[in-house]
């Protein structure tokens, strides 16, 4: 298939088109280089378009397009609580913008990334697909209105979509020269591997106060290409199932931030210093997955389940970043 991967240049986008190459499939990438790095575009083409603008984004359908993976957005729940305006036009507006442009051209498969933060704080210890949806931030309140739009898009013009729901994306595929490099960086691990690597202003753990065995925020951490695994059962599945659909992705499994601190300095075997810092907005205490949907119906199988592991893999491509 040929597939349109907007935001590819980023990182769960890039591995993606990496995982649909490897599949055999074509790969055009659609991105503005909001976040993205034109070192990433490794797979097929880059359109420069942006889906602000809408006028952009005929381009990228010039060869007929079997499906679409929609990776744009932008993503820091704390920037999303300063300034919603900008996350609401990027990651819905624009999301319409680039629907219509599917439709127009006749395009009727779409997977998204949507994320653990539509659930808001959670009410039980695992998440499901049922588990109600109250997000705190404008970041997954944005994703929940993207979902809804999907729903009412398979009711009228009939759209097959899966939203998959990412819990915390980590890892690389530094083997092939990509990896997480996000500026300013805000994700714990790495952040936690720069501070191993003397690098950066020193790292911060958010909140020693939760209600948790210690106190630190716990995540389910799932490996890059885990998601880029799941991005292509979700592929074959719109192939048979109409209709707007929801997986929750991650391991099923909580690490609080110590403990993630921890595995970063048994992995780099580096002292990691660190200082105690206030909570950060928006941050529920614990988020962890329930992905039993996923294994049962997509049979996504994901082959790193511990953090070790896959901190492993982040730390190969910290030591020599290709950008
Ligand atoms: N990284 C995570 O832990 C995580 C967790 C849950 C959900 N997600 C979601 O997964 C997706 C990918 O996340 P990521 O960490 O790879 O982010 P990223 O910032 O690395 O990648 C996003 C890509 O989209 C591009 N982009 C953004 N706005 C655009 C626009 N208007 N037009 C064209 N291109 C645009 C960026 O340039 C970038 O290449 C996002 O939708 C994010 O919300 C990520
Ligand atoms: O330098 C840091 C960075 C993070 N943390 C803490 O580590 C935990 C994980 O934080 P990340 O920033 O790595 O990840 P988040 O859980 O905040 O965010 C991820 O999961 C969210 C879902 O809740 C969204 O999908 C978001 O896009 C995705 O990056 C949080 O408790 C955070 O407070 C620190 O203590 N120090």
């Amino acid at each position: 298939m040929h597939i349109l991967v907007c935001g590819g240049a980023g990182y769960v986008g890039s591995h993606a088109c990496l995982a649909l190459s490897r599949a055999g499939h074509e790969v055009t990438v659609l991105d503005n280089m909001l976040t993205g790095h034109r070192e990433a575009v490794r797979w097929g083409p880059l359109v420069d378009a942006d889906i602000l603008r809408p006028e952009t984004l005929d381009a990228a359908f010039n060869r007929k397009v079997d499906a679409v993976m929609h990776f744009c957005a932008r993503s820091l729940v704390g920037e999303s609580v300063t300034d919603p305006y900008a996350y609401y036009q990027n990651n819905v507006t624009g999301t319409l913008n680039l629907l219509e442009a599917m439709k127009r051209h006749g395009v009727d498969k779409l997977v998204f990334s949507s994320t653990a933060a539509v659930f808001g704080n959670p009410v039980s210890a695992v998440i499901d697909e049922e588990h109600p949806k109250t997000p705190i931030n404008p970041y997954g309140a944005s994703k929940l209105m993207v979902e809804r739009v999907l729903a009412d898009a398979a009711t009228a013009y009939g759209l097959r979509s899966v939203a998959l729901r990412y819990f915390n994306a980590a890892g690389a595929a530094a083997d092939e020269g990509i990896g997480e490099s996000h500026e300013p960086e805000t994700h714990l691990i790495p952040n936690a591997l720069k501070a191993a690597a003397g690098e950066g202003a020193g790292l911060k753990v958010f909140g020693t106060d939760y209600p948790t065995p210690d106190g630190t925020c716990v995540r389910d951490y799932v490996h890059v290409l885990d998601l880029a695994d799941a991005h292509l059962r979700a592929l074959d599945w719109m192939q048979r199932e109409a209709g707007a659909h929801r997986f929750n992705l991650g391991n099923g499994n909580g690490f609080s931030v110590l403990e993630v601190i921890e595995a970063a300095r048994k992995v780099s075997g580096r002292d990691i210093p660190y200082e105690i810092a206030p909570r950060r907005a928006g941050d529920p205490p614990v988020l962890v997955a329930s992905s039993r949907q996923a294994r049962e119906r997509l049979g996504w199988s994901p082959k790193f389940e511990r953090v070790e592991p896959i901190i492993e893999t982040a730390w190969a491509w910290h030591k020599a970043p290709a950008y």
